[in-house]
């Protein structure tokens, strides 16, 4: 079996959407005088599909995330050529082959996003060829069904913030993530409103369901030190991404500084990446997201490492990219789920995108043991609603 073809689009919404409110997530740019769109940050409008052909009429499916025109023109430009007119069971090769050949440039960041789209279509590709799902291939099925956490609750008013955990009680989560609205810049009453936010979420929730707090880089080394001694008597899960990614030494110093496990990895890159976080025991819970980390080849390398030092992983975002990974590994107890709704910040975007993936059942979800490759096709139902860049 050869590849004929690759064929990156961009994906951009110009349906309905809900703007966030004000103080409605912690990021990176808040620590700047002049913040600008900060929720930019992490509001994304766009995707890229990734369709790779081979001679035998096989479509393999792969998406980013990240910064849609730059990665399309990336594997326009440099990745399509290196594997056209090569094995997709050659993964490894292929991996290496983009990997290397951009090295200059691309081993972090939207290089690396761009070669996991590329990556997990050859994936999609392989599980189509042998009529099995992508887990079967990467070592199958390690539990009945995969737990998982339901991830909004964006700051907001906390009456509205309540009744959303409520909800995800009543649909048989047993474990949810919420999100802190202030930092550093916003003084002691926003670090009252952060407490403030995560004692209105507990007191719904009770003390049996677990609860993640997620900061999205928008704390300091500082803040986030004075603020771990008071968030522990709420016994998170664990505390998200307090600093910026690039900050390894601070993951370190708070990793180690009270009972909170400090999570981290959704802006980490490849199995070198992670080898860094987990020897400096900088993180407790690793979080990266296969359609950037590197694709299944890189997050397949990154499970059996976090394994060998006994820290888990929890992928970022679910999705199908993660599913595969999250049910074929004992490194993996659980799975992130952005519940369906209007589109929003963008996580969203990817059920408007594909059908295919599953949908929690009080709190699990389960891939089908029949359905060969991820089980993803395009959503014809919104296709008119996105404008389509070829
Ligand atoms: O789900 C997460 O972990 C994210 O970081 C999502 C992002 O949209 C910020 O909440
Ligand atoms: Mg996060």
């Amino acid at each position: 079996m050869k590849i004929t073809q690759v064929r990156a689009r961009v994906f951009e919404w110009k349906g309905h959407t809900v703007a966030p409110t004000d103080h409605f997530c912690s990021n990176a740019m808040d620590e700047l005088w002049d913040k600008g769109d900060s929720m930019g940050t992490f509001r994304f409008h766009g995707w890229t599909v990734v369709e790779i052909e081979t001679d035998n009429g096989i479509v393999g499916i792969g998406n980013v995330a990240l910064a849609p025109r730059i990665a399309k023109a990336i594997i326009d430009q440099y990745l399509a050529p290196l594997v056209i007119g090569q094995d997709p069971f050659d993964y490894e090769y292929l991996w290496q082959r983009m990997y290397r050949s951009t090295h200059a440039w691309g081993r972090k960041g939207i290089g690396m996003a761009a070669i996991s789209g590329v990556d997990i279509a050859i994936w999609d590709i392989m599980g189509k060829a042998v009529n099995k799902p992508v887990f079967k291939l990467l070592g199958g099925r390690t539990k009945e069904k995969i737990p998982c956490y339901a991830s909004k609750l964006y700051r907001t008013d906390l009456k509205s913030m309540q009744e959303e955990a409520q909800s995800y009680l009543d649909q048989g989560f047993k474990a949810m993530k919420m999100r802190f609205g202030y930092g550093p810049k916003d003084g002691p009453s926003g670090m009252r409103e952060n407490l403030n936010s995560v004692a209105a979420v507990r007191e719904v929730i009770g003390d049996d369901i677990d609860l993640m707090l997620e900061c999205y880089m928008g704390w300091n080394l500082d803040y986030a030190k004075r603020m771990l001694p008071r968030l522990e008597r709420f016994q998170p899960r664990w505390l998200e991404e307090p600093v910026i990614a690039d900050d390894i030494d601070g993951y370190a110093a708070l990793n180690q500084l009270t009972s909170i496990p400090i999570s981290g990895g959704e802006h980490e890159f490849t199995s070198y990446g992670f080898r860094q976080l987990l020897e400096k025991r900088a993180v407790s819970v690793i979080q990266y997201d296969t359609n950037r980390v590197g694709g299944i080849t890189a997050a397949h390398k990154i499970n059996a490492l976090a394994e060998s030092f006994s820290v888990p992983v929890i992928p970022h975002a679910g999705q199908m990219h993660n599913y595969h990974l999250t049910m074929s590994t004992l490194a993996s107890p659980m799975s992130e789920f952005f519940p369906v709704h209007d589109v929003e910040i963008g996580n969203e975007l990817f059920y408007y995108l594909f059908e295919g993936d599953p949908e929690p059942i009080n709190g699990f979800i389960d891939l089908d043991d029949n359905t060969p490759g991820l089980g993803l096709k395009l959503n014809e139902q919104y296709l008119n609603q996105f404008n389509i860049i070829e």
